[in-house]
């Protein structure tokens, strides 16, 4: 049995994160805490979930990190710095695993993916996420994740810049600038999470496109990465790597 600490428990995701701990055989849910809970409260567990906020999340690792908790997070809103941060507190804790993936759905991983490998046949590419309107983070960390993603794959290729003759602009009408890839974030009721890549090229356009209908999709990926940080050394960015691609 692995014994499972989740933060965020009653958030959307945690919530979710919970029942699918304790209905697995081969997990033991040993705390379920939230906001206000002392973090103590994770002594015992031998793997930590963290769907909290990006505001926090950095806090919460430092401690797992530093008391041999592996840490398997889904909060957002890590970039270059933060990850470096985290790769300094495992240097210093070797015994220590951490997996940081921005979106647990493996339909998603695989959206990143097909995104990542298409994109070095198009001039062009933009990302466009779409999200339910009490989400804290912009772009959300799944385009940030695919711009980057994209943004390798063309540089591999020796693509340069994108065409785009806009010369006027109100501010923010061309999106955010990730790497060269501009992503552009819609905050809307009734949506949960969504995401179309746009390829543009000769007379052709593709676009690769993926919906979260539940955020129970997200738990199968998580508990995946429950099972197996423990056996990956250091720092682990995305599920790719769990799922052979
Ligand atoms: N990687 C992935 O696959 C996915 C990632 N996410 C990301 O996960 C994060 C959470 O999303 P979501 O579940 O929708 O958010 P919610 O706001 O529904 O849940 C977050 C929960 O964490 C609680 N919380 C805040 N601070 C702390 C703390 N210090 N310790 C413990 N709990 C705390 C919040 O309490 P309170 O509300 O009182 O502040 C809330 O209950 C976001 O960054 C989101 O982008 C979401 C979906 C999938
Ligand atoms: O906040 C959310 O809801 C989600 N957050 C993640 C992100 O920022 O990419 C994953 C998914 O999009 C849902």
């Amino acid at each position: 049995m692995i014994k499972v600490g989740v933060l965020g428990a009653r958030g959307r995701v945690g919530l979710e994160v919970c029942n699918a701990v304790e209905a697995a055989p081969d997990l033991e849910l040993v705390a379920a805490l939230d906001k206000d809970d002392a973090i103590e409260g994770l002594q015992g567990a031998e793997v930590v979930v963290d769907f909290t906020h990006p505001d926090v999340v950095m806090g919460n690792l430092e401690w797992a990190i530093a008391h041999g908790v592996h840490p398997v997070v889904g909060t957002t809103g890590f970039d270059t710095g933060r990850l470096e941060t985290v790769r300094g507190w495992l240097a210093k804790f070797p015994g220590t695993n951490c997996l940081i993936a921005p979106n647990f759905g493996i339909a998603a991983v695989l959206m990143m993916h097909f995104a990542q490998q298409a994109a070095k046949h198009f001039e062009s590419v933009e990302i466009v996420e779409l999200h339910h309107p009490n989400k804290a983070d912009a772009p959300s960390g799944t385009a940030r994740r695919t711009a980057e993603l994209v943004a390798e794959a063309r540089a591999k290729a020796g693509l340069g810049a994108m065409p785009d003759a806009t010369s006027t602009e109100i501010g923010g009408a061309r999106g955010a600038d990730v790497g060269g890839v501009r992503v552009h974030a819609v905050r809307l009721s009734g949506l949960i999470a969504h995401q179309e890549v746009l390829l543009g090229g000769d007379g052709e356009i593709l676009t690769i496109r993926h919906d979260t209908m539940s955020r129970a999709a997200f738990t199968p990926g998580v508990l995946l990465g429950v099972r197996r940080v423990r056996e990956l050394p250091g720092l682990t960015v995305g599920l790719q790597p769990l799922l052979d691609l």
